[in-house]
């Protein structure tokens, strides 16, 4: 199945935008480890959340967690410390996304974690026990949700956890955001240098609200950018947000759009501010680089784009992506060193009538649908994948004008 997309260069409109699957998810593990009553308010209602709504509800052993790389790396460090043995599988896709840092830093704390298929990605069979924790040593440099899966769960440990990360530490902003939440579940930690630790302590049950996704907020930024004219008011969105991607809100000042917080979120309009060149290490912001990517390109400021080292591990990859279907709209963008995306203004035939393949990743289909603003229209395979963050995406564009006709 494929969407036409129409854009709309004129938008005047506001926006519910969708819960964070990512306090979501954090939300649902703490909420379980503090025995909370309380049910969690506005939690996301995307298929990668779902999954985790469903582990909890669930009397089986097996768990299929989709395309959620949260979910399988909160979940894995969560159940190992169930009694009982459990089974944690997901997509095609899923078992080629590693998970062996994790895995070997809970088999050195005390846990039974064993592959099922392929040494190093899931399936995963666990033998869930009371973990004794201690002091463990891993790579900073792949996964930051290996780090935040261990850190929730390090309270509950005998001993707590003393984690030292090697090498670069990408993604950091998620860690921030995990000892954020579990402070806000009464949990403190120490971070200094390379080591965070945490003390045996017991989570307090609190009310949680959900703040709205700032990596969603991404897609209305490129649409407001792209425009001609906008006032779009996203609903949701705090200031101080723990979400590192509210960074979006500073990078989009030189592509044109201005940013003011209000009581109930942000109000988006359009100016006329263009930069020459765009420069950024995403390295702290990996789920924007597509937004940027399609952005830039469409409003014809070449970038250098680098810290993007995690993207070939993401839903797909991404920058293998990027390039085929950047070029198929007549735009030659090139990387370098598995981490560097430049676009230096070289443009090529576009296709007349371009289909953006999505390769099971929800940001590939949401990044380029804006692009219809500047296109005649546009076609996107497999549209629905924007469920794994972003259900009521395709509702939204409609709202605010955009046309999307099924074929
Ligand atoms: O902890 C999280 O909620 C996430 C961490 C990031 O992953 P990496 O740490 O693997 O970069 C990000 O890409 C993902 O969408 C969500
Ligand atoms: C990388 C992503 O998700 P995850 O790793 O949680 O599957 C994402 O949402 O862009």
């Amino acid at each position: 199945m494929k969407y036409k997309v129409k854009g709309t260069a004129t938008i005047h409109s506001n926006i519910q935008l969708a819960a964070s699957k990512s306090i979501s998810n954090r939300a649902l593990i703490l909420r379980a480890l503090s025995n909370s009553p309380y049910p969690i308010e506005n939690l996301s209602d995307c298929d990668d959340t779902r999954v985790m709504v469903e582990a909890f509800s669930s009397h089986d052993h097996l768990f299929d967690i989709g395309a959620a790389g949260t979910s399988m790396r909160f979940l894995t460090a969560y159940l190992s410390r169930i009694p009982g043995e459990w089974i944690i599988t997901g997509t095609e896709r899923m078992q080629k996304r590693p998970i062996n840092v994790l895995v070997e830093a809970l088999n050195a704390i005390g846990a039974h974690v064993e592959y099922l298929k392929t040494k190093g990605y899931p399936p995963l069979k666990i033998r869930g026990k009371a973990l004794e924790g201690g002091e463990v040593f891993l790579s900073g440099g792949i996964s930051s949700q290996f780090i935040s899966a261990l850190l929730m769960i390090a309270p509950t440990m005998e001993k707590g956890l003393i984690i030292h990360l090697e090498g670069n530490i990408i993604s950091v902003p998620y860690i921030k955001l995990t000892l954020k939440m579990m402070a806000e579940f009464g949990v403190k930690s120490e971070w200094t240098g390379n080591t965070i630790k945490i003390f045996p302590n017991e989570y307090r049950p609190v009310k949680y609200t959900v703040e709205s996704d700032w990596s969603a907020a991404s897609y209305w930024y490129e649409i407001a950018a792209l425009s001609n004219s906008a006032y779009i008011e996203l609903k949701g969105l705090f200031k101080d947000s723990g979400q590192g991607d509210s960074k979006v809100a500073e990078l989009f000042v030189d592509l044109g759009v201005s940013t003011e917080f209000t009581a109930d979120g942000v109000i988006l309009t359009k100016t006329d501010r263009v930069a020459k060149k765009m420069f950024h290490n995403f390295v702290n912001e990996p789920d924007l680089a597509q937004t940027f990517v399609v952005t830039c390109c469409l409003m014809n400021v070449p970038f250098l784009f680098t810290g993007l080292q995690t993207l070939k591990i993401k839903e797909t990859d991404r920058i293998e992506a990027l390039k085929v279907e950047m070029k198929k709209l007549g735009y030659v963008i090139t990387d370098r060193e598995d981490s560097i995306l430049e676009w230096n203004g070289e443009t090529c035939e576009p296709e007349t009538n371009p289909v953006i393949a999505t390769y099971e990743d929800h940001r590939m289909a949401m990044a380029f649908a804006p692009a219809a603003i500047k296109l005649p229209h546009l076609l996107i395979a497999e549209p629905m994948v924007v469920t794994k963050s972003y259900p009521n995406y395709w509702n939204d564009l409609k709202k605010v004008g955009f046309e999307i006709e099924e074929i």
